[in-house]
């Protein structure tokens, strides 16, 4: 398909895309894109009447909506992007341009004007490559240290050599005769405020449509046929007659990243636009000049390296977590969920927190795809809405606090442990030990609260790798707040389940659980699987435990489980996946513990190792590999 090759193409890219909308992120997210996003803070405020065509307004302030994002993020060392998309979708009804209405008595003037007769939507998209011509060479990292978010000029002594391929598309559409009556209706269900021409086609103003002739995808905001094919033009291979280079070395300029606030930065000056004329219309409104840059780097005639996004990612990575688990620590997402949307003003206030490096926060979020911003301003994100409100269903809240509170320090005592050896989690989960977790009631929780919200992702996996109905016991060693043992005996209405942890785990474990009948099947018993009699069970249970021990203690919690398991009885071993032999583990997973990653086929052999037999392996989602071996007759 041709979307694929493209998207292969710009794999390796860092991509951006410079838009709010929401319906645009998803149509280029289900398309398998993978961009970050960086709204616009162009002014939409382009002078109509001086555009030919409906069409050609919209191609230029997509331009310009894209530039925008690409001076800025040159000029405050964001990393600059390789490739920003701006798009820009208004309607024409007769000579009238309509955009999105700025109040309901703005949507009822346009839905009257649209009322019963057949309009265009056009949308225009901007495809910006961007070239750094830094004299400090290409790229540059995202500084978010603290200075860096003191105010300062910072006179950029590069220029962003920019290349732009243009395009628009039109999508006829036709009104069916509508009463007054269902116009307020539909105004007043407030879907027309944030939509061009006041309504939604893809959503309630679908009732409105009597007849779409064309790109239904561009009506709701981002022609994506046209745009893949205008990557395929771009890529396979640019055509040196087609392409038109623009050198910027006006972008915008713009004080300091302290100052990219709303109620601060001004838009960008159309008069600072592009140099470089519009070109003539040609028939199918595609006016695609593929850059030439582009076309060197794509065909090795450049000798500069690749632009290594991958390691920058690699480099500025724990700026981006430690953003997330500073917004999570302020409840950000929280806040959100009950009051927002929220100006960036308005967040600082309820967060008792500067409004500058809040905003600048709140920018970063956004940037992150964890929030997004309208003009009613910042609100949760799909992603947010699920995992990162605290009380949510599917909630990561506590994995980024204990993230953040204690693996953040172990991994600051990296060095440490590679010179010494030193295993440094025991710096931290040691200190759990030696302390005892009861003695630290908070660390205790937020150690549950991690574990919780981690094995919530992957419960339904590991209790389904296998059919164990032929179970009628089951007992999960170290099952913390039993939301497998849930998951177990929710699964297989039979089972009765034991959940065997530390009695400073067991004691907090209530607070975690939920109702329902499958309870009534689930027990927690206080002890030490290293000193204490293991209860009895058809089945025992490991889930991410075997990776937290170094290999003598992980022997000796093996042969006791295989001493107190009876022939025929089970033992089912979830742990992160290793893809070879000795792999490290996926990072997400990695916590500097004691023990080693192993393979599928190294948990293979533990298990066969320890007397038990017919051991099979399955995967659970993309994080955890399941074995599960039955214990052989001695
Ligand atoms: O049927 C539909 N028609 C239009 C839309 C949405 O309307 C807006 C169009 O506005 P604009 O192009 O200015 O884009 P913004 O949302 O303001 O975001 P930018 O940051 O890119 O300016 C757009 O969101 C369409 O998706 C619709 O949803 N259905």
């Amino acid at each position: 398909m041709v979307l694929c090759p493209v998207i292969g193409k710009l794999q390796h890219k860092r991509v951006v895309l410079a838009s709010a909308s929401p319906r645009r992120q998803e149509i280029l997210s289900n398309a398998g894109l993978r961009f970050e996003v960086v709204p616009s803070r162009f002014k939409e405020k382009l002078h109509k009447a001086s555009f030919a065509t409906p069409y050609a307004y919209a191609v230029e302030t997509a331009k310009q909506k894209a530039l925008e994002v690409a001076g800025r993020m040159h000029q405050k060392d964001l990393r600059a992007p390789d490739v920003v998309i701006g798009a820009d979708t208004i309607v024409a009804v007769g000579a009238m341009i309509l955009e999105k209405p700025v109040d309901k008595q703005d949507a009822y003037r346009m839905l009257s004007r649209l009322n019963g007769k057949e309009h265009s939507v056009f949308t225009g998209v901007a495809i910006v490559h961007c070239c750094s011509k830094d004299i400090s060479g290409p790229g540059r990292t995202l500084r978010l240290t603290l200075s860096s978010w003191a105010p300062r000029a910072h006179p950029t002594d590069g220029r962003l050599d920019t290349e732009v391929s243009e395009f628009y598309e039109e999508t006829t559409v036709k009104f069916s005769e509508l009463s007054e009556e269902l116009l307020w209706e539909y105004i007043n269900s407030g879907e027309p405020m944030d939509k061009a021409g006041g309504y939604g086609i893809q959503a309630l103003g679908g009732m409105l449509v009597e007849y779409v002739h064309g790109d239904f995808l561009n009506v709701v905001g981002f022609p994506l046929n046209h745009f893949c094919k205008e990557l395929a033009r771009l890529y396979y291979p640019p055509r040196p007659e087609d392409l038109r280079r623009v050198r910027h070395d006006s972008i915008p300029a713009v004080d300091t990243f302290e100052n990219l606030s709303d109620s601060e930065a001004g838009g960008s000056d159309p008069g600072q636009s592009a140099k470089g004329g519009r070109g003539g219309e040609q028939a199918d409104g595609d006016r695609s000049q593929a850059p030439r840059a582009l076309d060197a780097a794509l065909n090795g005639a450049d000798s500069r390296p690749p632009f290594p996004t991958g390691l920058l990612e690699l480099m500025d990575g724990f700026k981006a977590s430690k953003v997330l688990f500073t917004a999570c620590k302020l409840r950000l997402f929280d806040v959100l969920k009950d009051q927002g949307p929220l100006q960036a003003a308005d967040v600082a206030r309820k967060l008792s927190t500067c409004a500058g490096r809040t905003e600048q926060l709140l920018g970063v979020c956004a940037a992150l795809g964890l929030l997004e911003k309208t003009r009613r301003g910042y609100g949760n994100t799909e992603v947010a809405t699920l995992h990162l409100v605290s009380d949510g269903e599917h909630s990561l809240q506590g994995l980024a606090e204990y993230n953040d509170a204690h693996v953040w320090g172990v991994f600051t005592r990296l060095g440490l442990a590679v010179r010494e050896g030193a295993d440094q989690t025991r710096g931290v989960l040691g200190a759990m030990e030696e302390e005892r977790l009861s003695q630290n009631r908070e660390l205790t929780l937020q150690f549950m609260r991690a574990k919780h919200s981690l094995s919530k992702l992957t419960a339904h996996h590991v209790a389904t790798a296998f059919d164990l109905s032929r179970f009628a016991s089951a007992c999960d060693l170290g099952g913390c707040t039993g939301i497998l043992a849930r998951e177990l005996a929710q699964e297989y209405p039979r089972l009765q389940v034991t959940v065997f942890d530390l009695p400073e785990v067991t004691e907090l474990s209530g607070g975690f659980q939920r109702g329902g009948r499958q309870t009534e099947r689930i027990r927690f018993v206080p002890g030490d699987f290293f000193k204490d009699s293991l209860p009895e069970a058809d089945l025992y249970v490991l889930s991410r435990i075997l990776q937290d021990w170094p290999d003598d203690k992980l022997h000796k919690l093996l042969s006791r489980i295989s001493s107190s398991c009876r022939p025929g009885g089970g033992l089912l071993v979830a742990e992160a996946v290793a893809e070879e032999e000795g792999a490290s583990r996926s990072p997400r997973l990695r916590t500097l513990s004691a023990g080693q990653p192993r393979s599928p086929d190294e948990h293979r052999r533990l298990l066969q190792r320890h007397g038990f037999r017919d051991v099979r392996v399955a995967r659970a989602g993309d994080l955890l590999c399941v074995v599960l071996g039955t214990r052989a007759a001695p």
